[in-house]
């Protein structure tokens, strides 16, 4: 069974590496033709995207003038190109190419579903509770080191929006059993779908950058409790958080180059900022893997506590916090991140533009295989 999800991921590889560059174009024009005959208002938010995006994608980076503060719509137009800032149009096409197959994709889905929108979405692999002001979601996959699953990525993002609204002051999110994470599942390359492994990387980008949107862009305090060791994306995101409290058994492993892939998670910006370009190029070129201590030492990691009594110091610190003024809260956290935001937003885009050509490559297509074959692990 595996080897035959192995060659048929092998050969579809290959196909997509020769089809990858001449969709672009094709594809462009379809999505605009797409988004034409959408019947549902996207929002102002996501046609903003599609316009700075299409401008992007076909003027290339903003050098219009400013226009001035009362003209509000031109502005927030204007805004949203100007964030783009020196992002390729090739990567502009693309991504609006995803954004409207994303689009178009939600509302095939929600047809002839009535009150598909209002569904509340039961967990598989996540437990989320909320208690104490705190909404914690933790990963629930024990016996696979929490490694996350394509339904996983989209139900963590539905509990980080919901999370977002609720009464909580506080989200924290952590893992069940003796990892925090291991990262992408592995076998999300080989689930692939009608349109093979084309279909499969556009899938992946959307899904991708929503889910560190999301993280981006979440209104609360978020906090990490890393309860043992964590791998790849669990790691790159540990930026995008406010705190990160690690139990002395963590580890803190971005080991991208040996899967033949480039970091994501914003990490690119982040890690660079926080620990400097040498700390961050060891971690995210070399693979370097760190301690809780270590990572600590480069500003990763808030604060290390012994693996014994870990839930307990961490989960009473937070109950503390939970009850200083929710909204004071909310406006630091957001006086901080609002500086960065756009930036954090193209880095995303840049990040998922590079991994979609690495997740088209052969170092990236053999290391997959040896770690499904059985024949490598970290
Ligand atoms: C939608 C696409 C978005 C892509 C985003 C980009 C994200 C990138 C990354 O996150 S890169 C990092 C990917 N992670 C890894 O490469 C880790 C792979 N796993 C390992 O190397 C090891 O399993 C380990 C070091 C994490 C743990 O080793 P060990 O303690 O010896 O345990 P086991 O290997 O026996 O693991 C138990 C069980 O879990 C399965 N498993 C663990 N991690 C993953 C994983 N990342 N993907 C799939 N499966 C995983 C492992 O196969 C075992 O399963 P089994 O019991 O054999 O059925």
């Amino acid at each position: 069974m595996l080897s035959r999800e192995v060659s048929s991921f092998l050969v579809q590889q290959m196909h997509m590496s020769q089809t990858a560059m001449r969709a672009s174009h094709k594809d462009f024009e379809t999505a605009v033709n797409q988004m034409k005959l959408l019947k549902k208002d996207p929002g102002n938010e996501m046609k903003l995207k599609l316009y700075a995006l299409y401008k992007q994608a076909t003027e290339g980076p903003c050098n219009m003038p400013k226009p001035g503060v009362l003209d509000l719509i031109s502005k927030a137009k204007w805004d949203s190109w100007n964030a783009l800032g020196s992002l390729p149009k090739e990567t502009a096409r693309q991504n609006y190419v995803e954004l409207v197959s994303s689009l178009s994709s939600s509302e095939s889905s929600s047809q002839g579903k009535p009150g598909a929108d209002s569904k509340q979405p039961g967990y598989e692999t996540l437990v989320v509770t909320s208690e104490d002001g705190i909404t914690k979601i933790m990963l629930n996959r024990p016996t696979k080191k929490n490694a996350i699953t394509t339904q996983m990525y989209q139900d963590i993002v539905l509990a980080l929006e919901a999370a977002g609204k609720d009464d909580s002051t506080i989200t924290v999110l952590t893992g069940n059993g003796d990892y925090y994470c291991s990262g992408n599942d592995l076998n999300n390359f080989t689930d692939i779908p009608p349109g093979g492994i084309e279909e499969q990387a556009k899938n992946n980008a959307i899904l991708l950058r929503n889910f560190v949107g999301c993280f981006i862009d979440f209104p609360k305090p978020l906090v990490a409790a890393v309860n043992g060791p964590a791998v790849g994306i669990s790691v790159t995101l540990l930026g995008l958080f406010d705190i990160v409290y690690a139990s002395d058994r963590a580890t803190f492993h971005t080991p991208f180059t040996h899967l033949g892939q480039s970091p994501e998670g914003c990490s690119s910006y982040t890690f660079p900022k926080i620990m400097g370009p040498a700390k961050a190029a060891e971690m995210l070129i070399f693979g370097k893997k760190l301690t809780a201590r270590e990572a600590c030492a480069q500003g990763l990691v808030t604060e290390v506590f012994p693996d014994s009594t870990f839930q307990k110091e961490v989960w009473t610190r937070l109950k503390a916090y939970s009850k200083l003024p929710p909204n004071a809260m909310r406006t630091s956290k957001q006086l901080i991140r609002n500086v960065e935001r756009e930036k954090l937003h193209a880095t995303n885009s840049e990040e998922i533009s590079a991994l979609q050509g690495r997740w088209r490559s052969e170092e990236c297509t053999n290391a997959v295989m040896n770690f499904l074959s059985r024949k490598v692990k970290l």
